[in-house]
């Protein structure tokens, strides 16, 4: 039973305002999912590092991947996250029952000890789970534009990060018998099935860059080097 990293990079990044996707934006002298696939590439447990990018990208050929060991690409990103995921799903050739890590391009701050602590928390577990963190902050319904409605209580609520590990088949099985907007995360199309996915502690440091403003913030906890 082999364990896949699943790296989604199909993305357009629309919310960071820029030409050029998010994921091959600088960040610290590199494109930023060079970090993302360095963090990955020092889990010792990943038997293989599998991209998905766009038919249409034309930028991953532009940078030297040659340094990554285990490292592959498939062009066969689709148009939402979720089937990005799943056309990467269908095309890995991998065991039904292998584990499948998938974690966003975006997240170039993963710490790999976690994703080998998350691999040993989620060894013969039934289901798989994903990163996630708890609420921090006192949650507000908004009603009419920005007017607060009531408080929404965050006992219970947490934040999904990536990884996200399941078993191929059964994650291929849920994305397409699932399908549709409300299906932002691999867990949230396993629970569509009735199953519940384990949460293991990630960590704040393992943010999602998705506006330009996280791009700085990248920048200054790479430079902290994740020290907590
Ligand atoms: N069709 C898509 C959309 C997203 N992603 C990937 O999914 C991850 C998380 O998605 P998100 O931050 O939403 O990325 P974008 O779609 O690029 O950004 P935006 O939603 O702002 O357009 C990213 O690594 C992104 O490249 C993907 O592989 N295929
Ligand atoms: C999967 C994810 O990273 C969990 O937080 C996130 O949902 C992906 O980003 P999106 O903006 O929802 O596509």
């Amino acid at each position: 039973m082999k364990h896949i990293a699943l790296i989604p990079a199909a993305g357009s990044g629309s919310r960071m305002a820029s030409l050029t996707p998010k994921q091959y934006l600088d960040l610290s002298g590199k494109p930023l999912i060079w970090h993302t696939l360095s963090a990955l590439a020092k889990v010792a447990e990943l038997d293989r590092i599998v991209v998905v990018i766009s038919p249409e990208d034309e930028w991953w050929d532009s940078f030297d991947w040659s340094g990554f060991a285990r490292l592959e690409v498939l062009r066969c990103g689709g148009a939402s996250r979720a089937e990005s995921v799943l056309n990467g799903l269908y095309a890995v050739q991998a065991a039904v029952d292998d584990w499948v890590l998938v974690h966003d391009a975006a997240r170039p701050c993963l710490d790999p000890a976690l994703v080998s602590q998350m691999i040993a928390a989620l060894r013969g577990h039934p289901v798989g789970g994903i990163l996630a963190v708890p609420v921090a902050d006192t949650l507000k319904l908004a009603q009419a534009g920005q007017h607060i409605a009531h408080t929404h209580p965050r006992d219970g609520l947490w934040q999904a990060q990536t990884p996200q590990m399941f078993r191929v088949a059964q994650l291929a099985h849920a994305l397409a018998t699932g399908m549709g907007p409300d299906i932002t995360d691999e867990a949230s199309a396993l629970e569509k099935l009735g199953l519940q996915p384990r949460l293991i502690m990630g960590s704040p440091w393992n943010l999602k860059v998705t506006y330009p403003q996280d791009l700085r913030l990248a920048a200054l906890i790479l430079a902290a080097g994740q020290q907590d």
